[in-house]
């Protein structure tokens, strides 16, 4: 669907989340048109685009798509014409919502899907006038946080599905429509709470962020309220923790309905306080900082293939990393995560050896050795490994990685990867000898069949050519023996 070049989403309302929608499809290979009247809507994009390009690529361990074009118009119409999708994302009031989808409806094609980010109005309520609108609903930064909640017609709910799972997010589709979905009724209930704990002096608004950030907050990125309220009835599980808690709704912890009058008063006491928290950082550096740990805890996920690090590896498995470079293969192509950095301000020297390491993955692929023939009990296991740090590697960089067969005879795997940056230049060298090891009996053994058949394929067509640095001892010059 994306990636094509001729897949094309429209974003009406050009905000802090439909600048955030702009960069997902835009990264994920759809042109996107956009209409904002706000004279200022390019500038405050692109800051959030480039935000996005930083982070994005940086959760996957291959390459997105090729970025698609980026155009803004004059009219409403003109972003609406072609698109596959159109997203409303104008401010939270419902009669500017009905204006907006009245000239969305009449402006699309039939089979266009019509998203609305709406937080909490209901698609009946959308649609009161006769537009066509499903409730879409993303979250701040969209560009990095899968979920998206879907309300409405299933038809056109299911269709946008597919389209959103093929851009790395989470579609949750909600059973009935209800005020807010279901996240937004969630975070209404903290937010009312945090409002009214600071008004009346019981906490901070650094004090309630402390209370989310070292306690329940970390839990939730991987298993949500019920596991872990689960995990908290101890060996009995949830009927021990129900019968331990459960009379809690009925004492003053769930009687905490009362709600501050919101007023001038209120909201300078909030922001003084959140001034007085963050006010020496700009918004866009707060959300360099937001990313980059979500893209750490994206990453983390993915290893442990858990909550939405699911979604990350089903994404990943979709995205391709091919091509040549000097007649040999590509086996490795990523954007450089801020995290890969050390405190000199370039990659850290282990992740070059990380990278070399999928790259050797990339080759084992190519040959044969993937996933299907590891769970099959067969697999390769590295015996040793020498990189040569030619040239610095900085954050956002793009690393390439070419991988020569240097033998593949009997039970070795001797491979010499090179590592290019963006710009072209040789980054490293990474040397490395695998055995082909019987998983079970965990001993080596010959490979056999399509591995064997590859090995010595790929042998021959490397053999003659050139393998400057290769084969050489720790601190000897290429050439000088
Ligand atoms: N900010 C948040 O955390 C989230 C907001 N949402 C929802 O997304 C929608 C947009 O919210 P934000 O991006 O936060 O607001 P925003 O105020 O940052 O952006 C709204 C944008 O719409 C533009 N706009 C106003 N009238 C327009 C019109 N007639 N046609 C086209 N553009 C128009 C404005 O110039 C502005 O750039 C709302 O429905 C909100 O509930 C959803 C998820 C999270
Ligand atoms: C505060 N909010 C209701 C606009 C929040 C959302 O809708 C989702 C989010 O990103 O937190």
């Amino acid at each position: 669907m994306s990636g094509d070049g001729l897949s094309k989403a429209a974003i009406i309302g050009g905000g802090v989340i439909g600048g955030g929608w702009a960069a997902r499809f835009l990264l994920n290979g759809f042109d996107v048109a956009v209409f904002d009247p706000d004279p200022e809507a390019e500038r405050k994009i692109g800051e959030v685009i480039a935000n996005a390009r930083r982070s994005l690529p940086a959760v996957y361990d291959k390459p997105l798509p090729a970025e698609g074009k980026l155009s803004f118009c004059a009219t409403l119409e003109e972003a609406v014409a072609g698109a596959i999708w159109v997203q409303e994302s104008v401010p939270e009031r419902l009669a500017l919502k009905h204006e907006t989808h009245a000239a969305i409806s009449a402006a699309a094609g039939q089979g266009t899907i019509i998203g609305s980010s709406t937080s909490g109005f209901k698609p009946s309520e959308l649609n009161e006038k006769g537009a066509r609108a499903i409730v879409a609903h993303p979250f701040n930064p969209v560009y990095l946080l899968p979920l998206v909640e879907l309300v409405g017609d299933k038809a056109i709910c299911e269709k946008a599905a597919g389209i959103l799972r093929s851009m790395g997010m989470y579609p949750l589709t909600v059973k009935k429509e209800i005020d807010a979905h279901i996240a937004d009724r969630l975070l209404e209930a903290i937010w009312r709470e945090s409002l009214w704990m600071v008004k009346d002096g019981v906490a901070t608004t650094e004090d309630i962020d402390e209370a989310i950030r070292m306690g329940f907050g970390l839990r939730f990125a991987q298993m949500g309220l019920f596991e872990t309220y689960r995990i908290a009835g101890g060996e009995a599980g949830m009927k021990h923790f129900m019968a331990q808690f459960g009379p809690a709704l009925s004492w003053p912890w769930t009687k905490l309905m009362d709600v501050p009058e919101f007023n001038d008063e209120l909201v300078e006491l909030i922001a003084g306080q959140s001034d007085d928290q963050s006010g020496n950082k700009s918004i866009r550096e707060l959300e360099r900082e937001r990313d980059d740990n979500l893209v750490g805890i994206l990453r983390a996920l993915k290893v442990s293939d858990n909550a939405a690090g699911k979604v990350v590896s089903a994404h990943e498995a979709d995205l391709v990393v091919s091509g040549e470079r000097d007649g040999l293969p590509v086996t490795l192509s990523r954007q450089v995560p801020p995290s890969w950095t050390d405190y000199n301000g370039h990659m850290n020297e282990t992740f070059y050896l990380e990278a070399g390491s999928k790259a050797t993955d990339g080759f084992m692929e190519l040959i044969g050795a993937d996933a299907a023939y590891i769970a099959g009990g067969l697999s390769y296991f590295t015996v040793e490994s020498h990189v040569r740090y030619l040239n610095e590697v900085h954050e956002g960089d793009r690393l390439t990685a070419t991988s020569q067969l240097l033998s593949g005879q009997g039970k070795k795997m001797h491979l010499f990867h090179r590592l290019f940056r963006g710009d072209g230049e040789l980054a490293a060298t990474v040397e490395t000898l695998l055995l082909h090891t019987d998983l079970n009996a965990r001993r080596t053994c010959i490979p056999e069949g399509e591995v064997a058949e590859k090995l010595a394929m790929f042998e021959r067509q490397h053999a003659d050519m050139p393998k400057d640095g290769a084969g050489c001892f720790v601190g000897e010059r290429p050439g000088t023996r």
